[in-house]
């Protein structure tokens, strides 16, 4: 018999939750290390030294990889001959109290992005509470705990089907990721749930992806069973896509697929997809009485030696003095360095704003001639002016562009992601520019960003508009004043080019 202290729980939740916001998985930083020494896509690799740098600055820093601190997944497997002592709380309100502990840590505060009532008035939680547990009981006499946090970008692409019987799974994942875009910050890990039941099916997917990457290993000694040959067929045939880091075309997109099954309904096979994104942070501890859970940091010198450095060709930019005519020269692919005033705003700004316009109502800041970020930073901590602060998944702002750029003089807008059909009309259509930044190295764009306050809407939290000073912020020209994208023109060029040279085996 066991016996597990409430608050040894709590704390390990919450020293859990710490780690994996600076610490990589260090199988991710390998594989990632790895797919940047054999990409031949430039575009992909800078993406990927970007990424590498980040994670190892963060690891120096104890500081978030990303922005985007995640919403905190838990799967608690308590076993039969535990017994809680001093236990006033449920296991849940427990994990709960780990998360907010962790989120409001002075030292390394995390992000609160959790709202509650969804469908109604989006309110922030603040402090990331509640977290989604998932509970088994099983023998033993021990607590096990996986837990993550995940990306709201990543988690936006899962996708679901009911197939049938016949259905081919390969072909019908290998169709998705198209769809998915680049939202979901490849290059990551597929997580796949085969068979049970609608929810199950989706249940499984998410706990695949806490087990960690091993496809260089399945693919030197083969597979041996039907689900790790299903692992490689779809791991070699979505790289083949072309889609590569952060969409820009290249070798790889997925590091690693995770594949968990279970018995299903002779009528059914459900099948569900959840991609897990650069800021991959999941880890694995076991409670058995004797106190807290102890993390073992990783090595700063096991990081690749990979120090990202802008282009030498880098355009540099005064977003002060920018003109329509300035940026009707840039090209898609072009890397600029930004300095100057930026102004901020995401998905409840934007939906603010556009409400205010369509009542005739003046908005608070001035958007003539000016760029906007889409990012929702991490508050600030000691000396810093900000937190992380890299870019949020553009596509969701695609529906407020027109009346933005119709209404308000704004000129150009950074984010991440492809942008849709209707955002490369509007940019188009008022002459304007559409800039990336690489999502998942937020604490590295962060050191750009020199001075930073609210302007606007402070209720809003993390969401609200920011006028932050950048100095050289690095950014690339996703889509220029004719509509043309880099998130059409990459993903082709590479596809037919895998298609035409070997790709190495890793
Ligand atoms: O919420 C964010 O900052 C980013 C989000 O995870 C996204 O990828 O769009």
């Amino acid at each position: 018999m066991a016996i597990i202290r409430q608050q040894d729980f709590i704390d390990s939740i919450a020293d859990a939750l710490q780690f994996i916001s600076y610490y990589h998985p260090q199988d991710y930083v390998q594989a990632v290390a790895a797919a940047y020494q054999r990409e031949e896509s430039p575009a992909a690799k800078d993406a990927m030294a970007q990424i590498l740098t980040n994670s190892r600055m963060c690891a120096m820093g104890k500081r978030p990889i990303c922005q985007d601190t995640g919403i905190v997944v838990a799967f608690v497997r308590i076993g039969m001959d535990v017994r809680w002592e001093d236990a006033t709380m449920s296991v849940t309100e427990m994990v709960n109290a780990g998360v907010r502990k962790a989120y409001l840590l002075p030292d390394n505060v995390l992000r609160a992005s959790i709202v509650s009532e969804p469908a109604g008035r989006r309110k922030n939680t603040g402090d990331n509470t509640p977290a989604v547990v998932h509970f088994e009981v099983v023998p033993g006499d021990r607590v096990d705990v996986r837990i993550a946090a995940k990306g709201g970008g990543s988690e936006n692409k899962s996708r679901f089907a009911m197939l049938n019987p016949g259905d081919d799974v390969v072909e019908w994942v290998v169709n998705q990721l198209p769809g998915m875009g680049a939202g979901w910050c490849p290059p990551g890990q597929l997580g796949i749930g085969i068979g049970g039941t609608a929810e199950k099916a989706l249940l499984l997917a998410k706990e695949s992806l806490m087990e960690d990457i091993d496809m260089t290993a399945l693919k030197a000694r083969g597979a041996k069973n039907r689900i790790e040959e299903l692992r490689i067929e779809i791991y070699d045939k979505v790289n083949a896509l072309g889609i590569g880091a952060q969409g820009l075309g290249g070798l790889t997109t997925v590091l690693d697929v995770k594949i968990l099954d279970y018995p299903t309904h002779a009528a059914s096979k459900p099948i569900a997809i959840i991609p897990n994104c650069a800021a991959t942070r999941h880890v694995h501890f076991e409670l058995d009485g004797h106190g807290v859970a102890s993390f073992t940091p990783p090595n700063i010198a096991d990081y690749p030696d990979v120090h990202w450095h802008p282009a030498a060709d880098a355009r540099r930019v005064n977003l002060d003095t920018v003109t329509r005519a300035d940026i009707a020269q840039w090209k898609p692919g072009d890397t600029l360095l930004l300095s100057g005033k930026l102004l901020t705003g995401r998905d409840a700004a934007h939906k603010r704003m556009v409400e205010m316009l369509a009542k005739g109502e003046k908005l608070p800041v001035d958007f003539n001639g000016r760029f906007i970020y889409y990012v929702g930073p991490v508050d600030p901590v000691r000396d810093e002016v900000v937190g992380p602060a890299g870019p949020t998944t553009a596509t969701r702002m695609d529906k407020f562009t027109e009346t933005m750029l119709a209404q308000t003089g704004l000129i150009g807008m950074v984010g991440k992601a492809e942008r849709g059909k209707t955002g490369l009309e509007a940019i188009k259509k008022h002459g304007a520019v559409y800039l990336i930044a690489i999502g998942g190295a937020a604490y590295l764009v962060a050191q750009a960003i020199k001075a930073a306050k609210v302007v606007a809407f402070a209720d809003l939290g993390m969401e609200a508009i920011y006028e932050f000073v950048v100095q050289d912020m690095p950014v690339t020209v996703a889509v220029d004043v004719n509509g043309t994208s880099v998130h059409e023109t990459g993903p082709k060029e590479w596809q037919g080019r895998i298609a035409g040279i070997p790709v190495k085996v890793v």
